[in-house]
């Protein structure tokens, strides 16, 4: 039997990233290739015309699992009824702008969002947050979103995380789906900790630790991490737009493994609200390795942190806590 649609809210979906995104998710690449979707798209009225440019196309793509577009300016209509929720819409990042230069442009939006996902989507809806400040997005969403549970609010790091993938993958010439087990701890932005410790490659020898096959600690605490750390701001530089084809593709990733599961023996990277694992403060929406199961993410437990990490893992707990009050400054 035909299973029954899937309503995806996708916000700023006239914008860059949401032009990636909608026809990934009308193919199916984010909740698989049996699963019928409607598609509501949000923007703002300026993007309007835009907006209804991206709906015609999806009509003229003729894609078999999308049932039906609703493209609107109104929140409340976006919102009714949808069972995921894909937040990109807010202002960018240009080029020399910090992350903090956006903040107070991003953080009122998902104040005013919350109450319409909150008051109109449908229950056990499931949200990602991916415009940047996007943890203190997240973080605001929920706050002003108290009937939602907690558990249903995250943000995205999985771009972060498939970045720290590729990069293993250059630098050792593997295949990048024979890498796995990285972590993206903490912030989406520069003082996140992309960690190998307990990375591996599969070879034909087994599965082998990162740091055994690439046999170079000095390039993994160094040039790994600021790479990865930076990718998007080397994105931006290179493209004057930020990442837009790997963001969509890393948000599909995110959703389709919160959804249908992790593979046994593997965890992703997913920015969700902390609970005191590993001694993060509880209280942020921090990035985490988790792995998913029956449409519910669990923090891994257990993982050993080092002195180099947890002075990583802090650093970039300290600016989510900041973050967090600069929000709260920004919308009082
Ligand atoms: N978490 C991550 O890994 C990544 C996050 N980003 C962030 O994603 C966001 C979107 O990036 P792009 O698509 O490149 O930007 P864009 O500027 O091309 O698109 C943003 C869209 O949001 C719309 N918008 C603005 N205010 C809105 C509102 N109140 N409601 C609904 N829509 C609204 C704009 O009209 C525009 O169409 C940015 O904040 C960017 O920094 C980008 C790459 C990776
Ligand atoms: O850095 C930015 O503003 C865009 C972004 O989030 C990324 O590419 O990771």
């Amino acid at each position: 039997m035909a299973k029954d649609p899937v309503r995806v809210l996708v916000t700023g979906a006239a914008g860059q990233i949401g032009y990636a995104l909608v026809p990934m998710i009308a193919r199916g690449v984010m909740l698989g290739a049996d699963q019928p979707v409607i598609l509501h798209m949000l923007d703002i009225p300026p993007a309007a015309e835009a907006l209804n440019g991206v709906k015609m196309e999806l009509v003229d793509a003729a894609f078999p699992l999308l049932k039906g577009v609703v493209a609107t300016t109104d929140a409340v209509e976006a919102c009714t009824g949808v069972n995921i929720a894909v937040m990109v819409g807010g202002f960018p990042r240009k080029e020399g702008m910090e992350r903090k230069d956006v903040m107070s442009k991003n953080v009122s939006i998902y104040k005013s969002q919350a109450s319409a996902l909150e008051k109109h989507a449908a229950a056990n809806c499931k949200v990602l947050v991916v415009a940047n400040p996007a943890n203190t997005n997240a973080l605001i969403l929920k706050e002003f979103a108290p009937s939602i549970p907690e558990k249903n609010i995250t943000c995205l790091t999985r771009l972060d995380h498939n970045r720290a993938l590729g990069q293993i993958s250059e630098r050792l010439n593997v295949q990048v789906s024979d890498v796995k087990n990285v972590i993206i701890w903490g912030n989406h932005s520069s003082t996140q900790y992309p960690d190998v410790t307990h990375t591996t490659v599969n070879t034909p020898a087994g599965e082998k630790p990162v740091r055994e096959l690439v046999a170079d600690d000095q390039w993994l605490n160094t040039e790994f991490i600021t790479t990865v750390q930076q990718r998007g701001a080397a994105i931006i530089k290179a493209r004057k737009l930020s990442s837009a084809l790997s963001a969509a593709s890393s948000a599909c990733d995110h959703i389709r493994d919160w959804v249908l599961g992790t593979p046994e023996g593997t965890w992703v990277s997913m920015g969700v609200y902390s609970d005191g694992s590993y001694n993060v403060p509880s209280g942020l929406i921090y990035s985490f390795p988790v792995t998913c199961k029956n449409g519910e993410w669990c923090i891994v437990q257990g993982l050993s942190i080092d002195e180099f990490s947890r002075n990583k893992l802090d650093l970039t707990a300290k600016e989510l806590s900041e973050e967090k009050d600069l929000a709260y400054s920004c919308l009082s």
